[in-house]
């Protein structure tokens, strides 16, 4: 059977999930910092360690079946690849700011302006759109200093939790695109046995992490209620209990609305309610 390749980054922000998710799924490999690509002894696949701007060309290319790449990486080396599956890490936007006390407001203002950025070809496709005629300066890193050394009036630069422009007495104004990591595949080569196989071992961790497993007790009387606040996989499974007027509940509820259903419970007469993370959830 023909070995499949997976391109990851090498170090960086989607490097340690990157390689959590590959474990999670059941792989077992050695990850060396030396080793820049590394055999999986459970299954048949070797795995790369790139830097990220390479991985959505090597796919492209064939040179990797697959790889986990963020979508903003992929929107600006403009490479034709299919979206396999959408992993929820290295989450980020891509934001225009400027200094804090700077007349540019809104988008229109940029007209003539200088705007450093790392991402040229996405902001380009922005300004055309919007009809905007302005300076990209492309710098490699360090996008926020543009402003403060004179070398551009506005950024177009990566921005998660915001504490990157608020240090360097920058606000952003406009987002322009959302991004995360995305496995990604050869066009029209996305539906080979190995790769499905692997899709649905990732797609039964990620159900695993959106939910939670929940055992509670509650009074027969109350029954009801709790049941109904309860979607599950399916139905849930009442177990009855040596005090024969009380049952457990055992099911599966999504992470997402967790506190509050969890509330909801609690008032509907639920106790003793145990919490617990699900390692994998196969459909
Ligand atoms: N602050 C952040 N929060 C969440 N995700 C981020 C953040 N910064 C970047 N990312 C996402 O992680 C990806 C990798 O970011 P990183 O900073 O490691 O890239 P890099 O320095 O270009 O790495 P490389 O050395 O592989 O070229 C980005 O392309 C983006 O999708
Ligand atoms: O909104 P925040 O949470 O502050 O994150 C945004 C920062 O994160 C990224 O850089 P990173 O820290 O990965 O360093 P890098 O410049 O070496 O890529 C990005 O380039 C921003 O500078
Ligand atoms: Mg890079």
């Amino acid at each position: 059977m023909k070995t499949l390749k997976i391109a990851i980054q090498k170090s960086g922000r989607l490097n340690e999930k990157s390689v959590e998710l590959l474990k999670n799924c059941g792989l077992n490999f050695e990850n060396y910092k030396s080793s820049l690509i590394t055999s999986v002894s459970n299954f048949p696949l070797e795995i790369l360690f790139l830097r990220d701007d390479d991985i959505p060309e090597y796919v492209q290319d064939g040179i990797a079946d697959i790889g986990i790449v963020g979508e903003n990486v992929i929107q600006e080396t403009k490479v034709d690849v299919a979206y396999l599956q959408r992993l929820g890490f290295g989450k980020c936007k891509l934001k225009l700011a400027v200094p804090v006390n700077s007349p540019i407001q809104k988008v229109s203002d940029l007209e003539g302006k200088a705007i450093a950025t790392s991402y040229p070809n996405i902001l380009n496709n922005f300004l055309q759109k919007e009809d905007i005629k302005a300076d990209i300066k492309t710098i490699s890193g360090s996008v926020e200093i543009a402003p403060g050394l004179g070398l551009s009036d506005a950024i177009f630069d990566i921005v998660s939790t915001g504490s990157t422009l608020k240090n360097n007495g920058l606000q952003p104004f406009a987002d322009v695109v959302s991004s995360e990591a995305i496995l990604i595949g050869r066009k029209g080569e996305e539906n080979t046995p190995l790769i499905q196989e692997l899709i649905q071992r990732i797609q039964s961790v990620l159900r695993a992490k959106d939910n939670k497993y929940i055992v509670l007790n509650v009074e027969k009387v109350n029954l009801e209620k709790v049941v109904q606040l309860l979607p599950g996989v399916k139905s849930p499974s009442v177990i009855t209990l040596a005090d024969e007027n009380w049952v457990a509940v055992h099911t599966v509820i999504p992470e997402k609305d967790f506190w509050n259903r969890i509330n909801e419970l609690k008032g509907a007469g639920a106790q003793g309610i145990l919490v617990m993370p699900i390692e994998k959830i196969i459909m």
